[in-house]
């Protein structure tokens, strides 16, 4: 507990930059968080040598982040990102997971990351997914929780979680269903497939496919920057309210509990087992 409190102050004290508005970096154990002066802040995931998988680390830095850069006026735009040429997230860190066998067992984990996704899907400002190379499983549902998705041309996409003998744990179906078309969506989930970027452009599931370096998104983000916050936040309340009216979040905990039932399953251990066994 004394070690938990040591680390939660550290960490927030190492934020603080975000309070000088100026630009600045923050490296955090797997995510690394830069602010730029033109109001946005880009999260980079940065656990390259994993392609970015999601561990309990990673839940935890994302979850301080967000808290923090929600109620921080300087934070215009928010832009998820992940570190190396290689990839986006792919998806939960399945080494780091294997010993979860039980359906409870499951869905502690899967809930939690649940949490965070929803946290993300309602930040108070514009979020952006910068999909800058592979996104897999829970790496395209942390995609759909952001607003907008912006994929470099080389980024391959897929909620390949049904080929793993599973389905979104994370709540990321019922956020798909949100942002495109049903039958676009279905189809994405029930062929678990992987897509070039430029089709997931014709899915609807990608904004735009951008070229090299920053110049895409920033593009693309550029419109927005120029608003004052409380325009950017007003908007983003009217999607919010959408969604709390609906019940969103309580579909997102049924889907989440769907998905421990088939966690606890034997086909889904042996597929996770063929995949940390996988031969070079
Ligand atoms: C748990 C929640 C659930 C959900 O709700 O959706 C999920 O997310 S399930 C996970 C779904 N994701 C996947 O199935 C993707 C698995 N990874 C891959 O298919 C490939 O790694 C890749 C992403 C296509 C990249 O391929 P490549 O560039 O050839 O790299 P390697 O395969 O050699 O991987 C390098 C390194 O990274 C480890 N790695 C990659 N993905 C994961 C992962 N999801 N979990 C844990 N570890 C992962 C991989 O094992 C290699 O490690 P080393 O062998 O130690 O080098």
């Amino acid at each position: 507990m004394l070690f938990l409190q040591m680390y939660l102050a550290e960490y927030f004290e190492s934020l603080a930059f975000a309070d000088d508005f100026g630009e600045g970096v923050y490296m955090g154990q797997v995510i690394e968080v830069e602010m730029d002066k033109r109001g946005f802040m880009k999260l980079l995931f940065n656990r390259p040598e994993k392609r970015n998988a999601v561990n309990y680390q990673l839940m935890d830095e994302l979850e301080s982040i967000l808290s923090e850069a929600a109620s921080d006026d300087e934070v215009k735009l928010l832009v998820l990102t992940g570190a190396g040429s290689e990839a986006f997230c792919s998806g939960g860190d399945l080494r780091e997971f294997q010993d979860l066998h039980t359906e409870e067992e499951a869905f502690f984990m899967l809930s939690k990351m649940g949490e965070i996704l929803y946290k993300l899907a309602v930040f108070p400002k514009p979020t952006i997914a910068l999909i800058n190379g592979s996104a897999f499983g829970g790496g395209c549902e942390i995609a759909t929780a952001c607003d907008f998705r912006l994929a470099k041309r080389e980024a391959r996409l897929g909620f390949v979680q049904g080929t793993l003998g599973i389905t979104t744990g994370w709540g990321g179906a019922s956020l798909l269903l949100e942002k495109i078309p049903e039958q676009k969506a279905l189809k994405l989930l029930l062929d678990a497939k992987i897509h070039k970027a430029e089709e997931a452009k014709e899915l609807g599931f990608v904004d735009e496919v951008v070229g090299e370096g920053t110049d895409g998104w920033e593009w693309f983000a550029e419109d927005f920057l120029r608003h004052e916050t409380g325009v950017l936040m007003a908007y983003k309340r009217l999607l919010v309210h959408k969604w709390q009216d609906s019940g969103l979040k309580g579909r997102m905990d049924a889907e989440i509990r769907e998905c421990s039932k088939l966690w606890a399953s034997d086909e889904h251990h042996a597929a996770v087992e063929r995949f940390l066994n996988k031969k070079k």
